[in-house]
């Protein structure tokens, strides 16, 4: 068994990220760029004014309610260049060209407008007040955005502001999931027969599918669409042969249950006859003590436990991660605060724990309900405490380390 930061550790030693691809920009966010981009023009490409008002030569102006002729206008999209002649003004719209010779805009508000003539209540007017100069953003050939970088909405939109169109992004892993169980009922299959009242549709063992709606569901926040799902009994044969269909089609498999020490747990054989390599097997914390983690040529794989908190709490703590690195981030491992603990808590053992827990940037609640069949305390969580094994009595107001889930917000 090896501790939570050697399973991590080998997270980050084992996975490679995946080859890039082009993709539209628009559908490019939550991406990461494989090469830099380089501005193909300056930005603004012409002097802007930043206000609705009036341009004019700023020396133009010796002393407050000095008038000045005003002999034109520039609006926004006005595409004729324009010349001002010193001692005039031009009335300027936010976002239009400013004027050759004129060098400062003085908005509105400080502007008595009579008929054809601008009274400046401003003094003294300095040079370049309210005009963006070409390029204050950006100069053509610029470095815009290195290669490594996460496109987020406000990437999109300066690079939309170039034309930048396609950008070269690392892929996006596919992911297969398999699902082992006798006992599990897929929900909405209620089998005819089965819906008595009282037993919500199922039969005496049973219990209604939950994991693969919960993986495909943090899988789509992360914005991974390409998933496969497979559901097997407890059978050998039809485990090895699903868990070799999905390593051959997948960038990562995710299976959950069976790979605990039961006699129907077929997992941990499926994939030895498979050919898994094994990274790690077993992690010192609960839940999600019998996590393993292996690759078989360019495919990596987590044999989730079963029980569904397990599972979760593996999720985001080892596979986000590692679908992360595959994706091209770096910063794969979810934020850590350092928070006090509303409440007391206290465990034996020698594993670590993960508590699922509600926090604020203030302070972090560990919730009722932390067994690991149990997902109602996880239904409502923002983040997981993690004590190691060594801090296993902690007391309201103790630092504890809050790892934030990505719906903290
Ligand atoms: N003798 C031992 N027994 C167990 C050990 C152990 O060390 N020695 N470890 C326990 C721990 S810790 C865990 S976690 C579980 C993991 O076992 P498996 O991965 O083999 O999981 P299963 O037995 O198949 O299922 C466990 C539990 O979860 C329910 N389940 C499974 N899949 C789903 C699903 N897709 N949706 C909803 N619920 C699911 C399943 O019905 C079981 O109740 O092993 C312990 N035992
Ligand atoms: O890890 Mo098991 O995950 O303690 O229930």
């Amino acid at each position: 068994m090896i501790s939570v930061q050697e399973a991590q550790s080998l997270i980050k030693s084992t996975v490679r990220v995946l080859y890039p691809e082009q993709k539209n920009l628009s559908e490019a966010v939550g991406q990461v760029l494989s090469e830099d981009v380089v501005s193909p023009l300056a930005l603004p490409p012409f002097r802007q004014s930043s206000m609705d008002g009036y341009a004019l030569h700023h020396a133009d102006v010796a002393q407050s309610g000095i008038t000045l002729p005003v002999v034109a206008e520039s609006r926004a999209g006005n595409d004729t260049p324009q010349v001002l002649e010193r001692g005039t003004a031009l009335h300027i719209l936010t976002g239009a060209p400013v004027p050759d010779g004129a060098t400062a805009v003085v908005m509105k508000e400080k502007v008595e407008r009579n008929d054809n003539e601008a009274a400046i209540q401003q003094f003294p007017v300095s040079e370049g007040q309210n005009v963006r100069s070409i390029g204050q953003q950006i100069r053509k050939g610029d470095l815009a955005m290195p290669k490594n970088t996460y496109l987020t909405p406000g990437s999109v939109g300066f690079l939309a502001g170039m034309n930048i169109q396609n950008v070269k992004v690392y892929r996006r892993p596919s992911v297969g999931i398999l699902v082992t169980g006798d006992e599990l009922v897929l929900p909405g299959n209620v089998l005819p027969g089965n819906d008595l009242p009282g037993n919500g549709g199922l039969r005496f063992g049973q219990i209604f599918e939950s994991s693969s709606s919960m993986l495909a569901a943090v899988l789509r926040a992360e914005g991974i669409l390409e998933v496969e799902i497979r559901y097997v009994p407890d059978d050998e044969a039809a485990t090895i042969a699903a868990l070799r269909d999905l390593t051959e089609n997948n960038d990562v498999v995710l299976s959950t249950g069976g790979v605990s020490v039961g006699d129907y747990d077929f997992v941990g054989t499926a994939l030895e006859e498979i050919g898994v390599e094994t990274v790690f097997y077993k992690v010192r914390q609960r839940p999600g003590k019998p996590l393993f983690f292996g690759r078989n040529d360019d495919t990596i794989i987590f044999a989730l436990p079963g029980n569904p908190a397990s599972t979760l709490v593996c999720y985001y703590e080892y596979v986000l991660p590692a679908l992360r690195l595959l994706s091209g981030r770096s910063d794969c491992f979810l934020p850590k605060l350092k928070l006090p603990i509303t409440h007391a808590f206290s465990f034996h053992g020698e594993r670590d724990e993960f508590l699922k827990a509600t926090a604020t940037t203030e302070a972090v609640t560990p919730l009722d309900g932390q067994e690991s069949f149990a997902l109602r305390s996880f239904a409502i969580a923002n983040a997981l405490i993690y004590l190691p094994a060594g801090q296993n009595t902690v007391q309201p107001g103790d630092l504890v380390e809050a790892h934030l889930l990505p719906f903290f917000c």
